[in-house]
């Protein structure tokens, strides 16, 4: 529960309520912002969504601790007159709304690039214009492929850090040819960035961006023919997530041998956090947001993920666990993929002091409990009706 004890931020000042716009607050990482931020301070949000399933326990009932300081307005911001009126009430406008599958990007690439880039257009426009704030949400996939994976495979360059760690201020942003759409999200965000850096310097614009290192969590997408459609297909934690609830064997895509380091919802959201309430800290800053000490290959997380969900919900693994397909065979055509993802701390860690807390295990275990708990029953009852063919 927020404290009426006065709040300081990290220069010792007290935080003064904020009115919160925050566009695509029914999403995963939303969800957990809004719950944060309800819970700890005394800022308003207005939640800007489509959907709102993921934070209606925060909006009903009327009784709940925070109720009015939260009010959710269904909008699609593609078409909306209200998003600029909202923006203006607002003192900060957060903005995750976005398609971020990466199996919408080679197969909706028109989507893909219209959510990302064109949709979030006037959301900076108007926070520039009404000289409002702007937190805008980018991702780690804007630096693409690691300059060491284009070494030959024995190379001993490719163990030295400055060949892969990804640093906001000197790395490239390296992505495949045209062809490979896999990189149609990846590019609309890096011109969406270099946007609201330009609004920055040409107007003045106050912002922040964020580039999340794959944060996981509970009520990240969904799963599969239970609150998603059948042939849907999520993030690799709810792929994972949906193969161990119906007890068939988890696919690595082409091996399973990129590399990712995944950081817990509730570590990161603490960061965010610390960016809404020192603007003089973070304006003007990109930052990364993951934790290097969890890097794994995907089929790392694999076996990590059976060996949890197994303690979890007391059911054996499977004696075959995980299948190979290629990523032909799972995403189609013009699929390609970051190879390893290491972010550099130093600008965060000096502006902000911020370090994730929570080991890749210890995150699988409290996610998986949730996973089990949330699913188990609903995914018996889909697998014992009969399927319609
Ligand atoms: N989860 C991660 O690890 C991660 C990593 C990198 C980047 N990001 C970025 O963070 C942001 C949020 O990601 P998330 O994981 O919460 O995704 P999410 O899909 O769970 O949430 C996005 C939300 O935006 C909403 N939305 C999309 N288009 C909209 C529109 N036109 N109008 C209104 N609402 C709309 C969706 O309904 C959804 O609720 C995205 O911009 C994503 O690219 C997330
Ligand atoms: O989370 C992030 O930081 C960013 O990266 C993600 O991209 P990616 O990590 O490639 O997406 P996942 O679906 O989580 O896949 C991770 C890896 O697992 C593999 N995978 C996925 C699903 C599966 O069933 N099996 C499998 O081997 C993929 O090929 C990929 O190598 C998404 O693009 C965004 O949500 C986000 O911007």
């Amino acid at each position: 529960m927020a404290s009426s004890v006065v709040r300081v931020d990290l220069d010792g000042k007290p935080i003064n309520p904020l009115t919160i716009c925050m566009i695509g607050a029914g999403g995963f990482i939303g969800s957990h912002l809004c719950e944060k931020i309800l819970n700890e301070t005394q800022h308003k949000i207005l939640a800007l969504d489509v959907y709102n399933d993921k934070i209606k326990h925060l909006l009903e009932p009327d009784s709940l601790p925070w109720a009015g300081r939260i009010q959710f307005h269904r909008i699609n911001i593609k078409h909306d007159s209200r998003l600029e009126g909202l923006i203006k009430m607002s003192d900060l406008t957060i903005n995750l709304a976005a398609i971020c599958t990466p199996a919408d990007y080679n197969t909706r690439p028109l989507d893909t690039i219209y959510s990302n880039f064109i949709d979030a257009l006037p959301v900076v426009k108007y926070c520039s214009e009404n000289g409002k704030r702007l937190i805008h949400f980018s991702t780690c996939e804007v630096y693409g492929k690691t300059i060491g994976s284009f070494l030959p495979k024995d190379s001993p360059l490719r163990q030295d850090p400055a060949y892969y760690v990804l640093k906001e201020d000197a790395s490239p942003c390296i992505f495949g040819s045209i062809e490979k759409q896999r990189w149609s999200y990846a590019c609309a965000k890096q011109l969406i960035e270099r946007l609201v850096y330009a609004e920055g310097a040409e107007n003045g614009l106050e912002f922040t961006i964020v580039r999340p290192f794959n944060w996981i969590g509970p009520r990240m997408d969904f799963i599969p023919g239970v609150d998603g459609p059948s042939e849907g297909v999520p993030r690799v934690l709810a792929c994972f997530s949906n193969a161990l609830l119906r007890r068939e064997p988890l696919k690595l895509v082409d091996g399973g041998e990129s590399q990712r380091t995944f950081v817990y919802i509730k570590d990161a959201i603490e960061a965010v956090l610390l960016m809404i309430e020192n603007p003089s800290r973070a304006n003007g800053h990109i930052f990364n947001v993951g934790n290097p000490n969890n890097e794994v290959t995907v089929r790392q997380l694999a076996e990590m993920m059976t060996a949890v969900y197994a303690n979890v919900s007391g059911e054996p693994a499977l004696e075959e666990p995980t299948v190979d397909v290629s990523s032909k065979e799972f995403y189609g055509e013009g699929y390609d993929d970051s190879d390893k993802r290491i972010p550099d701390m130093t600008i965060i860690n000096r502006q902000l002091g911020w370090n994730p807390k929570t080991s890749l295990w210890d995150l699988l275990d409290s996610t998986l409990t949730y996973q089990h708990k949330t699913y188990a029953e609903a995914i018996k009852k889909v697998m014992s009706q009969p399927t319609t063919s």
